[in-house]
């Protein structure tokens, strides 16, 4: 399987070579056993020549007709033993394409998965992969062994009779030119077919991503039509791949009759004249017949390898993408809360997106509680989505322990920082699972303390089967409290030496906002803590406050300097944060 990226000149049928490599044994011993099969199938009318050679001169049948059986029967079993092989291999290039895909696509970059529809991705995994399959079992090796059979057949007419061999092929000529005038109408057809399929799927997934809110908001009927235009366009091109498909070989059944008129016309004669004995005429329109399925299979391997090709394109779209870098050496970072530091900060989503950060600078010591505030739209989570790496700034500096993030090894940076995003997902699985999911390695105890910093203790008691309990689609729905603390809880279990936590902004009860207080309080006295804060108690006890606006840091001070230095911050402080003025 293809591991480098940017590829884009590579000619598609070399990228589906490239899949096929580390399968070349067991495509080499299908197709040699496929064209065993086609062999035996070859030899068929000469030996049905011999059963009625040996008739005609009244000599024992036994021989040619145990000849016959034996080819049937071998020509059977060695064909479907290779069928067996060759579908085989094929299962394996599918698995292999998806595998890759799949691992690619986990480690693509965030500002590329942006782009993307999810909807059409599921289907390049799904569907266009399982187009790879039939390349190999339906594609090449039909065509080969139907040219193999088609050549096969027109030598052994050759040495029957040149004359009507010429008939014959004057006719194949003529199909071979329809037939070559409609491919080019399959393949863009088929390219067309795939893309409608996977556009279908970015629609459905749409309908489904925002199922409550389409349910809410009446738009049922609306969504069902535009699945079903996506659906409808998926239709109409699969419709032409099979008329282009079905005019390829109407044409070549068109023209196996014909020549099959023409044959038995001019070959009547022929015998007529003794020119030509009886049981070569009937071997000749055997193999003449024989001609009319390696056409169709030619036909149908071509329209699979279109298939397959475009495939293989929408495939490579992906695995062309650029992945992240994780970079430098693997070092020891230790476990103790780290410091952070913008330092004019310049970043953008795109080139031709706006600023998002204009030159934004801040500092926070180790250890203890920084609140982040500002309108909406100030680039607050792009903090985070920063000192992530999910995205790279344009210019400017940030550091962590006074280290420029970018020279920090990815998987380790990642390790350092526990990310609570706003309206964290719950996975489908149980809450263990869910828990360690960001820590694997966590023991019992550790999984005890942090659901009691986190006030989880009597939601894992009033579960019917405690942490094993299933949660998310399949299982149990959880609160939207709830749900924020077991995503806390997540990212402590990580022993995060930096807590980003991007506070929701649906509003919690007392009740759980008491809650939420008191565990944030408390991982900061252990930890770095940076919050988006939209809850005045957070921002009450942070001991500062970094106020951002349109892209720049405005101020930094606590509650009470704010309070009494900046306008933005009171005015926030009244309406957002719910403050009597
Ligand atoms: N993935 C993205 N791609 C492109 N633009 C984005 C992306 N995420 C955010 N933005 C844009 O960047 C700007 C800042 O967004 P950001 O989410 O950082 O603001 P915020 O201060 O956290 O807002 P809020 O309080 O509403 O969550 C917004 O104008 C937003 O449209």
């Amino acid at each position: 399987m293809p591991e480098t990226a940017s590829s884009p000149e590579i000619a598609p049928w070399r990228l589906l070579l490239a899949y096929v490599r580390p399968h070349r044994p067991a495509l080499l011993l299908g197709g040699v056993l496929s064209l065993v099969g086609s062999f035996a199938g070859l030899a068929m009318p000469l030996l049905a020549k011999t059963v009625i050679d040996a008739f005609g001169e009244h000599r024992s049948l036994v021989g040619p007709v145990l000849g016959l059986t034996a080819a049937v029967l071998v020509g059977a079993v060695v064909g479907a033993v290779g069928r067996y092989v060759l579908e085989r291999m094929g299962e394996g290039v599918v698995f292999s394409a998806r595998r890759s895909l799949v691992s690619r696509m986990l480690r693509l970059r965030v500002s590329e998965v942006d782009r993307l529809k999810p909807g059409d991705l599921l289907s390049r995994v799904t569907s266009d992969t399982t187009l790879l399959r039939a390349v190999f079992t339906e594609g090449v090796v039909e065509m080969v062994s139907a040219l193999f059979m088609l050549v096969g057949a027109v030598v052994a007419m050759a040495f029957m009779d040149g004359f009507l061999l010429l008939i014959t092929l004057g006719v194949l000529v003529v199909v071979g030119s329809l037939v070559g005038l409609v491919m080019p109408r399959i393949q863009r057809a088929s390219t067309q077919a795939q893309v409608a399929v996977g556009e279908m799927g970015a629609v459905l997934d749409r309908v489904l991503q925002a199922f409550r809110t389409v349910k809410a908001s009446g738009a049922e009927d609306r969504e069902i039509a535009t699945v079903d235009a996506a659906a409808r366009e998926a239709r109409d091109r699969g419709v032409a791949v099979a008329w282009w498909t079905s005019i390829a070989g109407i044409s070549a059944w068109v023209a196996a009759q014909l020549a099959f008129v023409a044959v038995l016309g001019v070959g009547g004669a022929r015998v007529a004249s003794g020119a030509l004995e009886v049981s070569s005429l009937i071997a000749f329109l055997l193999y003449l017949f024989y001609l009319v399925a390696p056409i169709g299979q030619l036909v149908q391997g071509f329209t699979q390898m279109q298939n397959g090709l475009a495939a293989v394109k929408r495939i490579r779209e992906i695995e062309d993408l650029p992945t992240e870098e994780i970079g430098g050496q693997a070092a020891e970072t230790g476990t103790a809360p780290a410091g952070v530091a913008f330092q004019d900060v310049v970043f953008r989503y795109g080139d031709d997106r706006p600023v998002v950060h204009d030159g934004v600078s801040f500092e926070i010591p180790a250890r203890g509680l920084t609140a982040l505030v500002g309108p909406s739209g100030a680039g607050k989570s792009t903090v985070f989505a920063l000192l992530e790496r999910f995205y790279e700034q344009q210019s400017g500096t940030i550091t962590m322990d006074g280290r420029d993030i970018r020279q920090w090894r990815l998987p380790d940076l990642r390790a350092a920082l526990g990310y609570v995003e706003q309206d964290a997902p719950v996975l489908d699985g149980t809450l263990r699972e869910n828990l360690l999911f960001a820590a694997q390695g966590a023991g019992e105890a550790d999984i005890r303390r942090v659901l009691s910093l986190t006030r989880l203790e009597d939601l894992v008691a009033r579960l019917p089967e405690g942490l094993e309990t299933e949660v998310g689609h399949r299982g149990i729905m959880l609160s939207g409290g709830e749900r924020q603390r077991v995503a806390i809880a997540r990212a402590l279990l990580r022993r995060p030496r930096l807590l980003l936590l991007d506070e929701a902004t649906s509003q919690l009860d007392a009740v759980n906002e008491l809650r939420l207080r008191e565990v944030i309080a408390e991982v900061a006295k252990e930890t770095t803590v940076l919050v988006i804060a939209h809850r005045l108690s957070t921002v009450t006890s942070a001991d500062r406050i970094v106020v951002m606006e349109a892209g720049g840091v405005r101020a930094v001070g606590t509650h009470g300097e704010l309070l009494a230095d900046d306008d933005l911050y009171r005015e926030l402080a009244a309406t957002q944060f719910l403050l009597p003025t």
